[in-house]
């Protein structure tokens, strides 16, 4: 199979001439030896958001770890700004390369003032600038993190992550437990902080058309391969073929035509 290409789209922030933020060359990465993501090329260029998508066990999560040198690559490259990825989570979230988990890796008995705190870097964004990303988080510094709702709790895990100043911000699954409406009020507002900041994102999203509507490009997997690639655009106006993607029938990558 050869691995398409994610053309750029210019309608929103777009990839530009510049060169790619995060880069996997012909990646395989999987756990315990066994291969979960095959191949897998992808650039990310700065200010672009690039939608992972594909159903429950197609790789997302395994690429995502292995984006921030949690997972080892069994062969292949990643670069971030032009440098392969450490093996060191934490020397890579110091280099630019912050992951937001499923989990959303919060303190539940500290407040929201405190997680910030924790989170705070030398260089990275003041907590004041992300309040203003987030204003009622602000209304709710002093409460308790494991007393806020799943929205709440899910803006402050951007937060954290915003502190870092990151110039590839990965999400795993903004919203996992959200109703649709929250998911909507979110994720523009990461499209905006993008543009704003110039920050790549890569987005593993199961709202497909949610994800589709803010982002720049997008790749479908499907059993740890590319099924589909191409601009947000292309994939909007390819509805079916995303579907068909996703569900590993013919129209993705794969298919001869
Ligand atoms: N810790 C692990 N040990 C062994 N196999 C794993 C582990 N984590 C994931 N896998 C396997 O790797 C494959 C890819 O899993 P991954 O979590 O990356 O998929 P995903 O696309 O993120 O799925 P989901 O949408 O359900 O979160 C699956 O077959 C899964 O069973």
């Amino acid at each position: 199979m050869t691995t398409p290409t994610v053309s750029d789209d210019t309608t929103t922030g777009g990839s530009g001439p510049a060169a790619p933020v995060l880069s996997f060359d012909k990646v395989t990465v999987g756990h315990f030896g066994v291969p979960a993501v095959r191949e897998l090329s992808i650039d990310v260029h700065p200010g672009e958001i690039l939608a992972l998508l594909g159903p429950n066990g197609a790789g997302k999560t395994t690429t995502l770890l292995s984006a921030v040198g949690a997972l080892p690559v069994m062969s292949g490259t990643i670069t971030a700004m032009g440098t392969p990825i450490d093996s060191r989570v934490e020397r890579n979230a110091r280099r630019g390369v912050t992951l937001v988990p499923d989990n959303r890796g919060l303190f539940h008995r500290l407040s929201v003032t405190d997680n910030l705190r924790l989170a705070r870097r030398k260089g990275g964004t003041p907590i004041d600038v992300v309040y203003e990303y987030f204003p009622k988080l602000q209304t709710l510094r002093g409460r308790r993190c494991g007393n806020l709702s799943g929205g709440e709790q899910q803006m402050l895990a951007l937060a954290k992550a915003l502190l870092t100043k990151p110039s590839v911000l990965l999400i795993d699954e903004l919203s996992m437990g959200l109703a649709p409406v929250l998911v909507q009020d979110l994720l523009p507002r990461l499209r905006a902080i993008a543009d704003e900041q110039n920050m790549a994102v890569v987005l593993v999203e199961q709202h497909i058309d949610l994800a589709l509507g803010i982002a720049d490009s997008a790749v479908v997997l499907h059993h740890g391969r590319v099924a589909l690639a191409g601009s947000a655009r292309e994939l909007r106006a390819g509805r079916d073929r995303v579907e068909a993607a996703y569900f590993g029938r013919s129209g993705g990558a794969d298919d001869p035509e």
